[in-house]
């Protein structure tokens, strides 16, 4: 660890969680803006210290201003002030999961208990759909590529699946499958997101927070994830169960496990460096351009899952993306990978406790083809499966 691989590897990609360690902001191009404008939006967790050590919840939920979801429509609701800056708040997001024990005063800010009742939307900070395509989302706005088009990306396709490794073992634990999911299986993934977050109701997310912009947007399925309850059956903010994962999706998870498995007995290694799980929850991120995501452990899940090093299964969709890893937080001696469309990363067994995080996304490399048939926005999408 600690040294750069080279560089036309492999890419995986993820979501972006918070930046506030000094490593988590030199993933900024430009200087990071201060904690108030990060979170400068209202959280439904109390102020109290926050340990660098929580995923914290602040801005996990963004609300429409002064409207929140009932059942399947937006409706107004009392408080005016939801989603509206406060001047301090939370902390938090993906990337902040699991940092160093450090503690930050917070601002002070509502707590809101975890037994809130359904419809307490008053207390969540902002909440939109999840949304992922472009005006029109999925089924709208499909362009046919031309024929010449096609056979660009075909030939590009080719020239890249003869020219790096299909699989690599990156550390005991951690595998690579580059270019595992086919064309049609990101296809599927883009628009099975699009309407499960619009449709079934997702939540915009700002871990990170530019000013007034916000770079990534997250939805569960299986179970809810928040900083401060974990893993819990309903949101928060709706109460509303959220939806299972898709029989498609856990077959595909199935299957790069299976591939991981194929892909170790081939190199002589031994397949229990890498048990399997079957997943029951999955985190699904949204980075758009200038999303990332710190240096962070996943932690969250069962001591009993942890302790046998079930897997996380990660997808990359979308744009590349710059992903690192190592062993400690320190950015400076992590490994670097590129995370590419179609990959998929995976790591359990002595690799699952491994720090990772998203330092850029790269502009205008998502797979023609794909924008074309999803209306995808410009950004990243990824998955991660997880047994809890
Ligand atoms: O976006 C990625 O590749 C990583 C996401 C991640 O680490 C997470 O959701 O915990
Ligand atoms: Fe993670």
């Amino acid at each position: 660890m600690g040294k750069w691989r080279s560089g036309l590897i492999f890419h995986l990609g993820n979501p972006t969680r918070l930046l506030r360690s000094p490593s988590h902001l030199r993933f900024s191009r430009s200087p990071p803006p201060s904690i108030n404008s990060i979170f400068s939006f209202k959280s439904f967790f109390s102020s109290k210290k926050t340990t660098m050590g929580e995923r914290s919840s602040g801005g996990r939920f963004p609300a429409r201003r002064g409207q929140a979801r009932t059942g399947s429509r937006w409706v107004p609701v009392g408080n005016s002030s939801i989603g509206q800056e406060n001047g301090g708040s939370v902390l938090t997001g993906v990337g902040e999961r699991n940092k160093s024990p450090q503690s930050v005063t917070m601002p002070q800010q509502r707590r809101v208990s975890p037994e809130r009742k359904v419809g307490d939307i008053e207390s969540v900070s902002d909440l939109r759909p999840f949304n992922i395509c472009r005006s029109g989302g999925v089924g709208r706005g499909i362009l046919k590529s031309s024929l010449l088009e096609l056979n660009r990306e075909k030939r590009k396709e080719l020239e890249r699946s003869t020219n790096v490794p299909q699989c690599q073992n990156l550390l005991s634990g951690m595998v690579l499958l580059k270019k595992y999911l086919s064309h049609e299986d990101q296809v599927k993934i883009v628009q099975t997101c699009q309407k499960l977050g619009v449709g079934v109701g997702g939540f915009y997310r700002p871990s990170y927070r530019d000013g007034a912009k916000l770079h990534l947007q997250m939805m569960c399925l299986g179970k809810n994830w928040d900083p401060e309850a974990k893993y819990v059956e309903s949101r928060p903010t709706d109460g509303a169960k959220p939806p299972e994962i898709p029989e498609e999706f856990r077959k595909l998870v199935k299957g790069a496990i299976q591939a991981s498995h194929d892909f170790l007995l081939h190199q002589n290694k031994d397949i229990n460096e890498l048990p399997k799980m079957s997943p029951d929850i999955c985190i699904v991120n949204f980075y758009n351009e200038n999303g990332r995501l710190g240096l962070h452990q996943d932690r969250d899940e069962s001591p009993e899952s942890l302790a046998k090093g079930l897997p996380v299964v990660s997808f990359s969709v979308g744009n590349s993306t710059e992903f690192l890893y190592g062993l400690g937080r320190d950015v400076d001696k992590a490994d670097k990978i590129l995370l590419e469309s179609g990959d998929v990363l995976i790591f359990g067994g002595k690799s699952r406790m491994i720090f990772h995080g998203v330092s850029t996304i790269q502009a205008n490399t998502a797979p023609k083809r794909l924008i074309d048939e999803t209306n995808l926005r410009p950004g990243r999408l990824n998955l991660t499966f997880r047994q809890h």
